[in-house]
């Protein structure tokens, strides 16, 4: 069974705390939208797809609980709420595009005068809920469409070496994952040989949960460094590199943890096609290239510690972006749940406001 991120029944909300992870499974009860915007922060949760979609449950548990008496008066509520939610990482663009349709949304129920505030908030909290199902299923597709491309680049014996950097799997999203569900997916129709995964410091999200969620799957895998992926290149005949995105702009350029950059340029090198897996709300078409992304810095401390053990000679400074943008000329494919679109295809392909929140 796949790892459960997110618990979430009408009213409570839980995350598996990804600090904890590998060596501890605890669950954190999320009570509203200030817990939300803290776990967010502190990175208790993670990924693009699961950062929304538990900034938007936190916003759901909190609504449930309040006495709606003015739609107006909840509606300009669910603005401020949701604009501060956004704020707790900025370069996943999946909370803001969902915040937007949301604050879309509670505007046309505050001016529909046949809904009446208790339908407001039922109908407002059921369209949260709607993120978790339409999650997992565009994780499925986008896994189909990427299994489909690498395996039709395929020469040789008909197995797949694929490189993966971070975490994209059932953790980072509402189940199954991106990049990772690529490879599950590659997994599960048995043609998968094998997967290495970075360990992507200074967080570490590739050997402490994309290492943990291999192990859990019994998918074959093996941890590297950082720094021997050019290496590995050179050595392990890959077939392709699969990674995720947080941001990805109109012309393709695409922003994700950093280290991304440097495997694209690695795999150009090598002739390795590099793909981008990711849901179409990760697609900010609002923004003509990557260069106006906004790149989150984390604390030093991500840098100069291991857990409670400092790592980093007293007094160095540090520099810690937590992203890079890969440049579009270098990414194969970005494989959605609509299919597998060269980078420069993207701006015919896809509609100017997708939806991150199912339609009803
Ligand atoms: C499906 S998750 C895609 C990206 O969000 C992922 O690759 C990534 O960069 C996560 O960064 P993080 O800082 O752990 O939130």
């Amino acid at each position: 069974m796949s790892l459960e991120s997110i618990r979430y029944k009408r009213g409570s909300l839980e995350i598996l705390d990804q600090l904890l992870l590998p060596l501890q499974t605890r669950y954190v009860k999320v009570q509203g939208v200030e817990d939300g915007w803290k776990v967010i922060n502190k990175m208790q949760v993670r990924g693009a797809p699961a950062i929304a979609i538990v900034g938007c449950l936190s916003l759901a548990v909190e609504l449930l609980k309040e006495e709606v008496e003015d739609k107006k008066v909840m509606r300009q509520e669910i603005e401020g709420k949701l604009n501060y939610l956004v704020s707790a990482r900025p370069t996943a663009v999946n909370i803001k595009l969902a915040a937007d349709e949301l604050i879309n949304l509670a505007n046309t129920l505050s001016a529909d005068e046949n809904v009446s505030p208790s339908q407001f908030k039922d109908r407002f909290i059921s369209s949260i809920e709607g993120m978790l199902n339409k999650d997992i299923e565009d994780n499925r597709a986008i896994g189909k469409f990427g299994c489909e491309a690498i395996l039709n680049t395929l020469k040789g014996d008909g197995l797949v070496r694929v490189l993966t950097h971070c975490n994209t799997g059932s953790l980072a999203t509402a189940g199954y994952g991106t990049a990772l569900g690529v490879i599950r997916y590659l997994h599960e129709s048995k043609k998968l040989e094998h997967v290495y995964c970075t360990e992507t410091r200074p967080y570490n999200q590739g050997a402490r949960l994309t290492a943990y969620e291999l192990v859990h799957e019994k998918i074959p895998g093996t941890l590297i460094v950082d720094s021997m992926v050019s290496a590995l290149m050179n050595t392990r005949n890959i077939t392709a590199v699969v990674v995720g995105a947080d941001r990805v702009a109109a012309n393709g350029d695409t922003a994700n943890k950093i280290g991304t950059y440097q495997i694209a340029i690695a795999a150009k090198h090598h002739g390795v096609p590099f793909y981008v897996a990711a849901p179409l709300s990760s697609i900010d078409m609002s923004l003509t290239s990557g260069e106006r992304i906004k790149i989150e810095e984390r604390p030093d401390r991500e840098m100069t510690h291991i857990g409670e053990h400092r790592i980093a000679a007293p007094g160095i400074n540090c520099w810690n972006p937590s992203f890079d943008v890969t440049p579009a000329c270098l990414i194969t494919g970005i494989i959605t749940e609509k299919g597998v679109f060269p980078p420069n295809q993207l701006k015919e392909v896809i509609p100017l406001h997708e939806t991150a929140i199912p339609k009803s």
